[in-house]
C-alpha cells in the first residue's frame, strides 16, 4: 500500500480527536457526516469540470488537483465511519484481474 495513503489515514484517525480550531480535519469531524459529505459531493462536481476542461485545454493540472481533493475528502469520509484506506485497497487487490464483464456476468447469475 501507498505509503502516503497508510500515513494520512493514521493522521485522519489522530484528527478525531484533535481541537476543530487547530486543525482543517478536526473541523470536519466535528461538523459531523453531512458536512462531510457535502464536501466530497462539491469535489466530486469539481473533478467532472475539470476533467472537461482537461479534455478542451489539454492541461490535466488542475484535474490531478481536483482528484486529490476528492480522494482525500472521501479518505475523511471513510475514517468519519470507522473504515481506513487499506479497506479501499484491500477491495481493489480483490478485484485485481477480474475483468469487469466477467465480474457483472457472474453477479447477474
Ligand atoms: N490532504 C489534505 C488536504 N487536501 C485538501 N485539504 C483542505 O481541504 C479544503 C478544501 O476546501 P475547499 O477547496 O472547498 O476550500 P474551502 O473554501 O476552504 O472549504 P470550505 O470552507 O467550503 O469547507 C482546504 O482547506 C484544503 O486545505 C486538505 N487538508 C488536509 N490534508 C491532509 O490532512 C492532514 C491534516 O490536516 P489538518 O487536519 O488541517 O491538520 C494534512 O497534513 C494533509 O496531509
Amino acid at each position: 500500500m501507498s505509503d502516503i495513503l497508510k500515513a494520512l489515514g493514521q493522521v485522519l484517525e489522530q484528527r478525531k480527536n484533535a481541537a476543530a480550531e487547530d486543525s482543517y480535519v478536526a473541523s470536519l469531524h466535528h461538523k459531523g457526516l453531512n458536512k462531510i459529505l457535502e464536501k466530497v459531493g462539491e469535489e466530486a462536481v469539481e473533478v467532472v469540470i475539470a476533467a472537461k476542461d482537461a479534455k478542451n485545454s489539454g492541461d490535466n493540472e488542475n484535474l490531478i488537483y481536483e482528484t486529490a481533493d476528492l480522494w482525500f475528502h472521501s479518505l475523511v469520509m471513510l475514517s468519519h465511519l470507522g473504515e481506513s484506506p487499506e479497506a479501499v485497497l484491500d477491495e481493489l487487490a480483490r478485484r485485481f484481474d477480474l475483468s469487469g464483464l466477467v465480474e457483472k456476468a457472474n453477479r447477474q447469475q
